[in-house]
Order: C-alpha cells, then structure tokens, then sequence
C-alpha cells in the first residue's frame, strides 16, 4: 500500500506519526520496524498510530511502536506531536483533547504560545507493577525503600547500581550519575534494559542533578537505543528525585536534544510534561 505519513519530533525524539482513521492499517511487527529504519525505510524513534477511540469519552486513541517494531504502552514526547497532529490534519476542532492509550487516558493540550502540555496521569511506584523482580535473583535486597540496588555484568566483573524505578505505563530504571556527559549510557544501558529483574524490558534513565529545581538526562530507551529525549523517562527521573527528597516541582530537563518541565505534586497525583513538538515534513512510502 501506498502510506501517507509525517515526520515530527519532540525535543529531537523522532516519529513517523500515521493517520489510521483515514488509512487502513494493520502492520505486522515486521513492517513497523521497517517505518522506523533509518535506512530500509523512513527512520524514527518510534511510530506513533492515530485511530479512533475504542473507550467512551475518548477523543482518540494512540498506539505506539518502539524502533524494534514492539508496541508500548505508552510515549510522553509522543503525545505531544499527537495533538499536534490531529490538530494541523482537522481531526479535532479541540485545543484540549482525551487520548486512549494501552496505559490508560492522557490529556494533551495546545497551549497558545505553542507549547504542549499533557496529564501523563499519575505514576506507578510499586515495584512488582513497573514491573521489577523486587526479591531479586541473586539475593539482594533492597537498599531503601525507595532504591534497588541492580546488579550489572560487565565484562566479567559485578558492578551494583542503585536504582529508581517507575512506571509511568511504561516502564522506567532511573539512577542518579555526577555528570551524564561521562555517563556509561551505551555500556551499561542495554545491560539495565535486558536485565532479568525488568521481565517486559526497561528504559534506562542518567539523572544528572543540577539542583532542586533543573536536571540533565539521558536515556537508553527500550527498543530504541539512546534518543535525544524521553518524556515518559523524564517524567520517571522528576518523581524518582521528588520522592528522594532531590528535586522539587516543577522540574526543567535538559535532555540532549531540548528541554522539557515536568510537575509533579506527589504521590497519586498526575505528572504534567511541558514541551516541544515539530512537524518536520510530510511524506508518502510503499509498504
Ligand atoms: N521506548 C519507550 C517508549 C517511548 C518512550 C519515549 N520516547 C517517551 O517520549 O516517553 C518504551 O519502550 O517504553
């Protein structure tokens, strides 16, 4: 079939965003991946599907795959290009719109200076929900209640990183590091992101703490590789600092390609993510 699709990013994390209420889709894994090769085909981080709501009271619904052709559950700056999207294509008159996801509902809105705010709703900390092997396979208990310490093999030697996790639908190992420019994000990124105690994966996230108020981040997503930005790994990092008594809301995030704020205001409340979202161009490919 000949597929209509726009390239768009958020803060630099890149989709290929398709309509799937005027188009027919139903891909296999395989031509997912395809979309999101940088070479084979358009090239993104991930492919985000526009279609109608299967929830009542839903606007829309928004299903999301990783570069590796997986479905997720869920894509913070994702959800920013997706209101932008259904905005620009007439497929809402609302600035302010109700997204069905496989984590659940999320509202973005088109602010009027342009940016894009969205209720992420409100994270997941239990352990055994993000979900994490919280009694551990070689015995280790935890550190705290609010860090596990994740035991890493690297290169014959057992290294001990203590670690955050969170889900936000998606799930989110957050560690804090003295200055992420020196971070071991490809080392140690794709062993956190397999580790055994993750059984649907992780997205491994390096939290550098500039102060209260302002961090640096980067993130080795899952099914991805590093990207330049993670909204759902931003608004993790925000509530694993809060919760540590590190950071207090809201929180600028530099990541490496822009900045986000996140607004947290504690435990059972939504995450509110701030941001960019660029149309780069349109585009048409045979799939
Ligand atoms: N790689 C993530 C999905 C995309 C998340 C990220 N791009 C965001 O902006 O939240 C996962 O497998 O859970």
């Amino acid at each position: 079939m000949k597929l209509k699709f726009t390239k768009m990013h958020g803060a630099g994390n890149d989709f290929v965003v398709i309509d799937g209420i005027n188009q027919h889709i139903d891909f296999s894994p395989a031509q997912w991946k395809l979309l999101g090769d940088r070479r084979f085909g358009v090239g993104a981080d991930q492919i985000l599907l526009v279609e109608k709501p299967t929830q009542p009271g839903c606007d829309f619904r928004y299903r999301i795959f990783n570069a590796d052709g997986g479905e997720v559950e869920q894509c913070g700056n994702g959800s920013r290009a997706f209101v932008k999207f259904v905005s620009e294509k007439g497929l809402t008159a609302q600035r302010s719109i109700t997204v069905e996801t496989k984590a659940g509902v999320i509202a973005p809105r088109l602010e009027l200076d342009g940016s894009i705010t969205v209720d992420m709703g409100a994270p997941v900390l239990e352990p055994q929900r993000v979900p994490f092997d919280a009694d551990g396979l070689h015995g280790e208990r935890q550190a705290d209640d609010m860090l596990w310490p994740l035991v890493l093999e690297l290169g014959g030697a057992r290294e001990s990183v203590l670690m955050s996790v969170v889900s936000m639908g998606n799930p989110h190992a957050v560690q804090v590091v003295d200055d992420v420019d020196t971070a071991p994000v490809e080392l140690t990124g794709p062993l956190i992101e397999h580790h055994p105690r993750f059984p649907n994966r992780v997205n491994a996230g390096f939290m550098q703490i500039v102060d209260r108020g302002h961090i640096r981040l980067r993130v080795f997503e899952r099914g991805v590789g590093e990207t330049l930005a993670c909204g759902t790994g931003s608004c993790a990092a925000v509530v694993a600092g809060i919760r540590r008594g590190l950071l207090d809301s809201p929180v600028r995030v530099d990541a490496r390609g822009g900045q986000l704020s996140i607004s947290w205001a504690g435990v059972g409340q939504p995450v509110l993510l701030t941001g960019p979202a660029v149309t780069v161009f349109e585009g048409e490919i045979e799939i």
